[in-house]
This record gives structure tokens, C-alpha cells and sequence, in this order.
């Protein structure tokens, strides 16, 4: 059993939502819908469920038409179990009343049904609590046990962490994460927080505008992102805007050799992907940049860079690095860290009259663009 969305298109009047959208989803498997607000995620949970019409491309279940345009059976007629953000469940039925709401014969005939859902998600001893005793956690759980109950080869999950608190959150991710997995169901997940999809994601699909950017595992997605702005989702990534110059990169932070990147296309200027944790910090007397803060992470020092040009960017470093405040300091990334991508030509400058002799010489920073994207800090929606 697996599900397929192929071309996928939807609008609101006149705006278009999703375009020609395509993904496919596996059992036992947990997908991600990884985006920004508004770029269509919810959208597409809506179509899957049959709360909203497929204008345009189809859904597959196991290779059967489940919808399609003049094709779209209601929500109770989808083998699809709904999660929502807030768990929604119904105040005046317990525990075990909520779970066994959508089978047939209810609580009284689904008894052993209903415990072994409970057992699952730690929390048999409340059947009999109504949801006003539970915590937020312990509702989303219950949530997830009515959506499980009648064994739906979907489960659809709708920011289901986001009215938990942090602390709780971990473990509530945890404990979904095995439960899906043990049911053995196509689940699909929508979240804004990169972190929360590496956690729980078997896969992970990136949207931007209604479109999949890539859908990978969240290794791939990690080491090798399709564009500058998937690797800045994951791992603090930053990008900093650099100048191909010979066997160099010209950046505000100073001169990196283009030997030690892990992908280098043609273009002359790049944005480089790097990681705090693979840069290098380099005392100079004469470098472009200067260490403006310094904070200790418990393990590690986070030291901001902010360069004469004024970008910034955070290295990872080991406690014992001496890092003095305003010192003058390049960066470098660690052989074989860095990858860059090209910026098209009509998002550059024009070039300056200064020439790639001139950027190599020690300390100098040479052109590097207009407005570099430079991280540290992504936002985490
Ligand atoms: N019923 C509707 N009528 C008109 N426009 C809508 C409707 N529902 C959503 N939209 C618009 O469609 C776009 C996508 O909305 P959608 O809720 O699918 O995004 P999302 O990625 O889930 O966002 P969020 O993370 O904020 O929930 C948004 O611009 C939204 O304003």
C-alpha cells in the first residue's frame, strides 16, 4: 500500500496554492511536509482527507484512483485518520469514549481494541478520564489513538506538537514516532520547524510555493540539499556569498580554496553552505572580520563573526579556543565542508574593477556582492 500524489495543482479563486505537486509515500514510513507558513501544506493534508476537491492531478492508493477531479469521495469514505494541531477531541466522551468514537459498536464492543491503543500510547489508566484532566501532550495522544483505532491506511497529521510545551515535546514525538511506525501506516506529517522533521521524519519533503523541492531522507537532505535555501534549514546552516577568483573564493571572511568544497559549479558567484561546526577560526592581524561575541554552548563556544562588510558568522569552536572580543580573526571552513551553489547572473552586481590579484593578497576581502545571504541565525518560523 502506498500513496501517491501525482500532479497535484489547487487554487483559492485566483490564487494557486500547490503547482503540479508530486510525492509519494511509503507504509511504516513517517513523511514530513517541511515549509514556510502559507506555502500549502495544510492545503495538501485538506485534498488527502477530502476536505477539499482535487482540481487538477490525481491521489493513488496502491495504484488505485482514491481522487481526482469529478473524483472525490468524502472524508468517511478515505481510509484517512486526521490529526490536528489542537487534538480536538470530544469534552463530554472519556478517554476510551474519544477512541472508540469511529468504530462500529463503540466502547462496549471494542473494549480490548481500545486498551491495546491505550497501551500504546501510555496511557490506559486514563480511559475513564474526560480530556479537561489531561495535559496537552495526553490529548494529542489521544488524538492520535482515535485516529489509529479504525486502522486507517493514512494518517495525516497537522502540526500535531504545536499546542505542547518544548519540554514535553521530545518526549511526545518520541512516543508518536513509535506509534505510527508499529501500525505500519502511510503517515504524513506537516510541521515549520526543520528540527521537529528530522526527528520524526523516515522523509522529508521541503516545500516552497507550492512546489516539492526535495524530498529525501533527512541524511540527504542534511549532506547533500538541492538549493542554498534547503541547506539553511537544517543543522544552523549559513550561507556566505563568495567571488570565483582562479583556485579561490573571495568571501568577507577571507580567501577559502575552492580544493576542499564538496560541490562547485561553474558560476563566478557562489553562495557557500557552511555549518558553525565546520569552520575555522584563524587569528589575522590584518583580517577582514572580528569576533563580536562570545557565548559558551555547555560543550562548545558559539563565537560570532561579524566581517567589515557586515555580515556575520558563527563558528562552533572547542571550549579551550581563546577567543578574545573584537580580535581580528578569518574563517575558513574544514576541507571538504563547504558547498557552494551558483547565483544566477541577474542576482549579481556587476563585477568591480578590482582583479583577482588584488583579492588574494593577505587579508584583502575582494568583491563578494551586494547582499550576501549570510546566516547565523534561521529563522525557525
Ligand atoms: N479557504 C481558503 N481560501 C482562500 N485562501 C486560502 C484558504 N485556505 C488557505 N488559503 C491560502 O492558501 C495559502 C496556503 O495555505 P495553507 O494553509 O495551505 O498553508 P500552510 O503551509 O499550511 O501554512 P501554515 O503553516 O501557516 O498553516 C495561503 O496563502 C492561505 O492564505
Amino acid at each position: 500500500m502506498s500513496l501517491e500524489i501525482a500532479d497535484l495543482s489547487h487554487s483559492y479563486g485566483e490564487g494557486t496554492v500547490l503547482r503540479s505537486l508530486s510525492l509519494g509515500a511509503a507504509p511504516g514510513e513517517i513523511t514530513c511536509l517541511l515549509g514556510a507558513s502559507g506555502c500549502g501544506k495544510t492545503t495538501l493534508l485538506r485534498l488527502i482527507a477530502g476536505l477539499l476537491p482535487v482540481q487538477a492531478g490525481e491521489l493513488r492508493l496502491d495504484g488505485k484512483v482514491l481522487a481526482g477531479p469529478g473524483r472525490n469521495p468524502p472524508p468517511e469514505k478515505r481510509p484517512v485518520g486526521l490529526v490536528f494541531q489542537e487534538g480536538a477531541l470530544f469534552p463530554h466522551l472519556s478517554v476510551a469514549g474519544n477512541v472508540g468514537f469511529g468504530l462500529v459498536g463503540g466502547v462496549r464492543r471494542n473494549r480490548a481494541r481500545i486498551e491495546a491503543l491505550l497501551d500504546q500510547i501510555g496511557l490506559r489508566e486514563k480511559a475513564d478520564a474526560y480530556p479537561n484532566d489531561l495535559s496537552g501532550g495526553q490529548q494529542q495522544r489521544v488524538a492520535l489513538a482515535r485516529a489509529l483505532a479504525p486502522s486507517p491506511s493514512v494518517v495525516l497529521l497537522d502540526e500535531p506538537f504545536a499546542s505542547v510545551d518544548v519540554v514535553r515535546r521530545h518526549a511526545l514525538r518520541e512516543e508518536m514516532r513509535s506509534a505510527l511506525r508499529a501500525r505500519g501506516a502511510i503517515s504524513i506529517l506537516v510541521t515549520h520547524d526543520p528540527d521537529e522533521a528530522m526527528a520524526i521524519g523516515d522523509k522529508i519533503a521541503v516545500m516552497e510555493a507550492g512546489r516539492i523541492v526535495q524530498a529525501d531522507t533527512p541524511a540527504t537532505l542534511y549532506d547533500a540539499p538541492a538549493t542554498a535555501a534547503v541547506g539553511t534549514l537544517f543543522g544552523d546552516g549559513q550561507l556566505v556569498r563568495a567571488r570565483r577568483a582562479g583556485d579561490s573564493l573571495v568571501t568577507p571572511f577571507g580567501v577559502w580554496p575552492t580544493a576542499g568544497m564538496m560541490a562547485l559549479p561553474e558560476e563566478a558567484v557562489l553562495d557557500v553552505l557552511v555549518r558553525p561546526e565546520a569552520l575555522l577560526l584563524e587569528p589575522n592581524p590584518v583580517a577582514p572580520a572580528r569576533i563580536e561575541d562570545v557565548r559558551v554552548l555547555g560543550r562548545c563556544l558559539r563565537i560570532t563573526v561579524r566581517a567589515e562588510t557586515g555580515e556575520a558568522l558563527a563558528v562552533e569552536a572547542p571550549r579551550s579556543e581563546a577567543a578574545t572580543l573584537d580580535e581580528r580573526v578569518s574563517i575558513r571552513p574544514k576541507l571538504g565542508a563547504g558547498r557552494a551553489f551558483g547565483v544566477p547572473a541577474a542576482e549579481t552586481p556587476s563585477p568591480p574593477p578590482s582583479g583577482p590579484s588584488e583579492a588574494s593578497s593577505p587579508g584583502a576581502t575582494g568583491w563578494v556582492g551586494a547582499t550576501p545571504k549570510v546566516g547565523p541565525l534561521r529563522s525557525r518560523g
